[in-house]
């Protein structure tokens, strides 16, 4: 028998990047980032004063984690860099790659960096009223390139799940944002591997990709 969950409102406070009414919640610190970053020379300098801080924090509201069902919270990250570096989150492939993802600015100025299991880079805007589309398959990451907290609502299938591991199976993603003249630049990183053509074939699971011409 269907049993009905109870709607729920969920109240977003911009000021501090909370959902009310939150089924969970989840806070990064920076020590918690170790290896994300290209320069690990500044990400120890800056432990010392940075360590126990939270740099980004997620409230969200997991009904169910049924197919056919929807996660949805809000992210807050702070702003600062390592080295020349924005912050940025883990970054993940959804367990299932099929599953897509939409971002809804609330307040700041963030990216959206993704990439396709073949390595393609697309970056989009994160900021205000502004709504990112990550398609399925797409490996995503958020970063700060604002002065303040970026504040941004997420929504996804219930069954995704996320895969932390393929960025660091490929020495992290293939592009890095950094610090550029007046504003963000995005970089080669030196250390990104290619996947192989099995990976690949796996996260498409039975289905093939048609590759535009
Ligand atoms: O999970 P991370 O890569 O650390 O990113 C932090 C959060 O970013 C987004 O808001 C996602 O939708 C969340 O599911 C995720 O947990
Ligand atoms: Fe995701």
């Amino acid at each position: 028998m269907t049993r009905l969950f109870e709607p729920t409102g969920c109240k977003v406070d911009l000021s501090t990047g909370a959902m009310g009414n939150a089924t969970g919640s989840y806070q990064k610190r920076f020590r918690d980032l170790d290896g994300l970053y290209a320069d690990a020379a500044a990400f120890e300098a800056m432990c010392a004063t940075w360590g126990e801080r939270i740099v980004y924090e997620v409230s969200e509201f997991r009904p169910t984690e049924q197919s056919g069902d929807l996660i949805f919270g809000v992210t807050r990250m702070a702003p600062g860099k390592v080295g020349d570096e924005y912050f940025m989150t883990r970054g993940h492939i959804h367990k299932q790659a099929d599953r897509p993802e939409i971002y809804y600015g609330q307040k700041g100025h963030g990216l959206m960096l993704m990439e396709s299991p073949e390595g393609e880079v697309r970056i989009l805007p994160v900021e205000a009223q502004t709504v990112c589309y990550v398609p399925p398959f797409w490996i995503h990451r958020s970063i700060n390139v604002g002065e303040d907290d970026l504040v941004m609502l997420f929504c996804y299938p219930a069954d995704s799940g996320q895969d932390y591991e393929i960025i660091a199976r490929s020495g992290g993603m293939r592009s890095r944002v950094v610090a550029g003249d007046g504003g963000w630049k995005e970089v080669d990183n030196p250390d990104w591997r290619p996947r192989d053509a099995k990976l690949i074939s796996a996260l498409y699971g039975q289905q093939s990709r048609t590759v535009p011409a």
